[in-house]
């Protein structure tokens, strides 16, 4: 099936514009989140966007092992979510990850799956050089994974000011 790759900057309405796909799909939707509630602030957030999708999606949390979660989720007429990139590499290098490796486990998966893939992932990499190591690693991550996603894609979008911008497909 499909992998289709949506970039943007924080709040760009990026999520919106993939919830949106998938909705337009008609297939069964899953929604995958990567990211984990810290706070009370992110609590109220994920409550809230649990809220707004609404019971006709089913909702996986995985921070770490989604190429594991992913193959339990596969399979025909399904549409799967994932949301976001940028928070499981941080996920990965907090718990030391062989980064290269859990890349390469994704970018394998992806042309296989039955299910249609939506993959949404902060693009971190267009301001000024971080000044701490930690950050620009980070940004150096996530800029390689999205190389790596997108070479794979069969769709590429990028999201700004809520307006798609089609780079691939
Ligand atoms: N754990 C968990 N996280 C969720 C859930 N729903 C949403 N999230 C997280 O909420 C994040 C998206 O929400 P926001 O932070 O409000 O949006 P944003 O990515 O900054 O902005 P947009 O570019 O507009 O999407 C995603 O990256 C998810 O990881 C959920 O059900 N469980």
């Amino acid at each position: 099936m499909t992998t289709t790759l949506i970039l943007g900057g924080a709040r760009s309405g990026k999520s919106r514009f993939a919830e949106n796909l998938v909705m337009a799909s008609g297939l069964e939707r899953h929604y995958l989140a990567t990211g984990r509630a810290w706070d009370e602030e992110m609590r109220t957030r994920i409550a809230q966007h649990k809220a707004d999708r609404g019971p006709s999606w089913t909702t996986h949390e995985e921070p770490l092992d989604l190429v594991e979660k992913l193959t339990a989720i596969d399979g025909e007429r399904r549409i799967v979510l994932i949301d976001c990139l940028t928070l499981w590499v941080t996920n990965l290098i907090m718990e030391e990850r062989d980064i290269p490796a859990e890349f390469t486990a994704l970018a394998d998966f992806l042309p296989s799956a039955r299910a249609r893939i939506v993959v949404v992932s902060n693009e971190v990499g267009l301001g000024i050089v971080p000044d701490n190591r930690m950050a620009r690693d980070f940004r150096d991550h996530a800029g390689r994974l999205h190389q790596i996603i997108a070479a794979k894609a069969d769709e590429v979008y990028f999201i700004a000011a809520g307006l798609p911008l089609k780079m691939k497909g």
